[in-house]
């Protein structure tokens, strides 16, 4: 990619606690992790292991109790334009229209209406959506809704897209191509990307690097960088074997984990 030295995303000894009324919850422990300029970062894991917490760190939603976090070098104590976030649900604002939609964050930045304007285009075109300009959310398909969320996270140009599920809710088929749709997205862009997902198939479809986020606090694994040749078969026989060592990875640390 342009630049794969560079780290945009360092989290170095992250360790994140949340007091509650039934007492202390570490979701995150000593968590180290690179990410590289223009890499496609996949981080698996079960459910409550942390991966939404890790994601709200990095992007300044929320601050580790311990640890820091440093994006191009510099320590996150807030949020940033650099960091935009692609939730699974709830994205769009649904009172505005799919071309205010996306021209939100430029709007708060105040980029002036002409130039918006521009930058929302473009958007939309890369993303297919032009004829939907000024449709609401509501009018609009899952899949497209989606679609709507990375053109107004893309928009602000950010320097790493953080995305937390993005395609969890919609169907199979759909998802199978808000996929596809996000590789080509990617490849034009270069933009570096940490995806969030349960799925192993969503990652090795998807990823540079995948890293294994284990249920327990306190250790991320990751596994070597993925290095086929892109656009990545589903049905090749690549595919499966990748697929096959992430499972087994997966469930290496799983064993590993009853043994503490
Ligand atoms: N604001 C909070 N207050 C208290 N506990 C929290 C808070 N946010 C997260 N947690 C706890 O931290 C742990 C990790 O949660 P997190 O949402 O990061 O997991 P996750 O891997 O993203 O889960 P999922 O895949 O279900 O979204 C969980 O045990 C959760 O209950």
């Amino acid at each position: 990619m342009s630049d794969y030295d560079k780290v945009w995303v360092r989290v170095n000894h992250a360790t994140k606690k949340f007091e509650t009324r039934k007492g202390t919850v570490t979701a995150l422990e000593d968590v180290n992790l690179e990410i590289h300029d223009g890499e496609f970062v996949c981080l698996l894991g079960p459910s409550g292991c942390g991966k939404t917490t890790l994601l709200r760190m990095i992007s300044g939603l929320d601050i580790p109790t311990s640890g820091e976090i440093t994006i191009d070098g510099k320590v996150v104590n807030g949020p940033s334009p650099k960091m935009t976030m692609v939730f699974q649900e709830y994205s769009l604002y649904p009172w505005r229209t799919v071309a205010e939609n996306v021209g939100f964050g430029l709007e708060m930045t105040g980029v002036p209406a002409e130039q918006r304007k521009i930058e929302v285009e473009k958007q939309l075109k890369l993303v297919g959506l032009e004829a939907f300009a000024d449709s609401y959310p509501y009018e609009l398909s899952g899949g497209m809704r989606q679609r709507a969320a990375v053109a107004r996270a893309l928009a602000t140009d950010p320097a790493v897209m953080l995305m937390d599920e993005p395609f969890g809710a919609l169907d199979a088929q759909t998802r199978n191509k808000m996929q596809r749709e996000l590789l080509n997205i990617w490849q034009k862009t270069k933009k570096t990307i940490l995806f969030v997902t349960h799925s192993v198939d969503e990652a090795v479809y998807l990823a540079d690097r995948i890293v294994i986020l284990t249920p327990r606090p306190g250790r991320v694994h990751e596994i070597d960088t993925i290095s086929l040749q892109r656009p990545r078969e589903r049905t090749s026989v690549e595919f499966a074997q990748y697929r096959k060592k992430v499972l087994h990875m997966i469930e290496e640390l799983e064993t590993g984990n009853q043994n503490i």
